[in-house]
């Protein structure tokens, strides 16, 4: 038996795979600028977080059609479920779609289709995520958050990503509360390459009910006794980290220090095919940096659970399941 996990921070695009990159610009006859594999692998070498970005948003032009956003999103799942993952939390940018004239249905309808056939097929329940580009006008978010609640595909959250430095939370403030409003699961981005004033303001002026990376948190102690003392989820990308340079190596992630001060930490993949791995490979990577016990990893996944938006019913069945997992363990 796998340990089970629960993933929280995955960008769907950011799991399109090179070889799906080429597949898919071969089906859409779209003209990619690199003409081998070889030559895109040689681009992934990143130095901050727009560097990545700049490539991801190249690569996301060969999703064109409903059936193409269908097939991103299996086999993220299938590959999802190898790890061991049972509940995933996906987030998905409708904009990096809808303004290269993608129609908003035929995307988000392609993922939900395949979220929806995977809990089927494979055993991973999910949760769709919207997340909004923070370098883009808000009220392009608000029109597309309305467009969203008024359409045919049901969402459970909405999140804020992209360039994160000189847009803060702040400016999404009215979309918030739209979400709010609506009844929807509310996170952001906050304090990857941000400072912890935005991590403040994630939480007061939006209300986000986990913050995604949160890392740069550690640099205000009055900001990590509040993330401690309300159980503020932080979902933690570790191969995301050293991959845009927020820490240097695995061995230097701050991760065995998060938990010592007592913060509910959860382990995801970010963008798996830009990063060097999946959630397992992000757990692998920990554990031979910092030599984590069984009861460790399963603290872990624990946390995922935890920091989750299931039922108390469905955490209930995933912590019987990791008690089992370790209760198993040498
Ligand atoms: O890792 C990320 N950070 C911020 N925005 C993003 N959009 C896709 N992936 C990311
Ligand atoms: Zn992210």
């Amino acid at each position: 038996m796998r340990l089970p996990l629960v993933e929280l921070h995955l960008h769907l695009e950011g799991t399109l795979e090179p070889e799906l990159i080429f597949e898919l610009a071969e089906r859409n006859g779209v003209q990619l600028p690199w003409r081998s594999l070889e030559e895109l692998r040689a681009q992934y070498a990143f130095s901050d977080l727009q560097s990545f970005l700049d490539l991801y948003y190249v690569n996301l032009g060969v999703l064109r059609t409903r059936a193409d956003f269908a097939t991103l999103t299996t086999r993220y799942l299938e590959r999802a479920a190898a790890a061991g993952v049972r509940h995933a939390e996906v987030f998905f940018d409708p904009q990096a779609h809808t303004i290269r004239g993608v129609a908003l249905d035929d995307a988000l309808g392609g993922v939900q289709e395949a979220l929806q056939e995977g809990a089927r097929t494979l055993g991973v329940s999910s949760k769709l995520i919207v997340t909004f580009l923070r370098d883009r006008p808000a009220a392009e978010a608000l029109a597309i958050l309305q467009q969203i609640l008024a359409g045919p595909v049901p969402i459970d959250g909405i999140g804020l990503d992209s360039a994160e430095l000189g847009y803060p939370p702040e400016l999404f403030a009215e979309v918030y509360a739209l979400g709010r409003a609506a009844g929807l699961r509310l996170v952001a981005h906050a304090g990857e390459e941000g400072p912890p004033a935005y991590v403040w303001t994630a939480l007061d002026l939006l209300g986000v009910e986990r913050v995604d990376h949160g890392i740069r948190s550690l640099e205000d102690p009055a900001l990590v006794q509040r993330l401690v003392d309300e159980r503020m989820p932080l979902t933690v990308c570790p191969l995301s980290n050293v991959r845009l340079r927020v820490v240097d190596t695995i061995a230097d992630h701050p991760l065995p220090r998060m938990l010592e001060l007592g913060l509910l930490v959860t382990i995801n993949s970010d963008d798996p095919a830009y990063f060097g791995g999946y959630i397992d490979d992000n757990l692998a990577a920990l554990q031979e940096a910092f030599d984590l016990s069984a009861a460790e990893r399963a603290l872990l996944a624990r946390n995922g659970v935890e920091a989750s938006f299931l039922d108390p019913a469905g955490k209930a069945a995933l912590y019987a399941d990791i008690d089992a997992w370790l209760a198993a363990q040498p």
